[in-house]
């Protein structure tokens, strides 16, 4: 991680963890907005207007974090207006490497081979974890966000006009409903299974195994109940958010993270549910398994040989 932006060579795969030995999650650093006029928006600071061309993306595949952005930006028919750099799929001893193609992009790699320089460009003194998302302003050069969350929701209204697709992942009448959603799934599966996989004691590890399953068992209830979406006909960012985790989770998070009480595809209603939203035009460009596999079973505190595993071979990879 950053440390008074420094590189600190001792970097750790592994976050910090609390009292019981359980996973804590840093809290994202950059959050201003881009909006249709420049004003500020919920959070930071103004002067951000939403223009094409102007801002670029770094996601790496093999995040969910980022791949909500990704989505998002597909969604909303954004690909013409936000570019985008995917770095590879390893953590190295520097984190997060820029690819080649983003290399050969003087104008958004700023002369930078890592993502953590970016974040420098930014903030010479930053301390932190260089993560992604991060949604980069070529006219400023500076980071405007690196929040996940934030991002999406800045897909969905902050370009205006300029986003080709009209749909609307937050409605204003079922916006309490999502957020009601999204900070029951959070804490217990999106990071739920971060928090069985980095886990140092068996006590935080069983309570996130669980927390995962009992998420689990409550979505395929939920879907079987009403469909095809989370809230009905409406696809939103919660379906988005559901889905990274989804489509990571027998890849990765049932062996790496341990998560193996049970595999998706023993749940009918998600694993159609998973097909469905992979199906919507534009979602399944954002998934690549190769990077996804290579991506966690990189992470050395977890499997300290590398070795990736050659399976599983899932159904709804035919729609890639
Ligand atoms: N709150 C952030 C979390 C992003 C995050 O944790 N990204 C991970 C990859 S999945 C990362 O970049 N980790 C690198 C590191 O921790 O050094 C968001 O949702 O945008």
């Amino acid at each position: 991680m950053l440390v008074n932006g420094k590189w600190d060579a001792d970097w750790q795969p592994v976050q910090a963890t609390d009292k019981k030995g359980g996973f804590v999650r840093q809290i994202s650093g950059f959050r201003n907005w881009v909006t249709v006029d420049g004003s500020a928006g919920p959070t930071g600071e103004g002067g951000f207007q939403a223009e094409a061309g102007r801002y670029h993306l770094f996601v790496a595949l093999i995040c969910p974090w980022a791949s909500r952005t990704l989505i998002a930006r597909a969604l909303k028919g954004l690909e013409d207006v936000v570019t985008v750099s995917i770095v590879e799929p390893e953590l190295t001893r520097e984190g997060w490497k820029l690819s080649d193609a983003a290399l050969a992009d003087v104008e958004t790699a700023q002369g930078a081979t890592y993502l953590h320089q970016i974040y420098t460009a930014t903030d010479p003194v930053y301390t932190g974890r260089a993560t992604v998302p991060v949604l980069w302003d070529r006219k400023t050069r500076r980071i405007v966000n690196n929040e996940s969350a934030d991002i999406v929701r800045m897909f969905n209204t902050g370009f205006g006009a300029l986003a080709k697709n009209d749909i609307d992942l937050y409605p204003a009448d079922i916006a309490a409903d999502i957020d009601a959603l999204n900070d029951w799934i959070y804490p217990r599966l999106n990071n739920g299974v971060y928090c069985a996989g980095f886990a140092t004691t068996q006590v935080a590890y069983d309570e996130a195994f669980a927390d995962v399953f009992t998420a689990l068992d409550a979505l395929e209830d939920r879907l079987l109940g009403k469909g095809p979406f989370l809230f009905g006909d409406r696809l939103t960012e919660t379906d988005i958010r559901a889905f990274v985790t989804l489509v990571r989770f027998d890849l990765a998070y049932h062996g790496l993270f341990k998560t193996n009480k049970r595999a998706l595809t023993s749940y009918p209603a998600l694993s159609a549910y998973l097909e469905r939203v992979l199906q919507v035009p534009g979602v399944a460009a954002t998934v690549s398994p190769d990077h996804i596999k290579r991506g966690y079973y990189s992470i050395k505190a977890l499997n300290p040989n590398g070795i990736v595993p050659d399976g599983p071979d899932l159904p709804w990879m035919r729609l890639l």
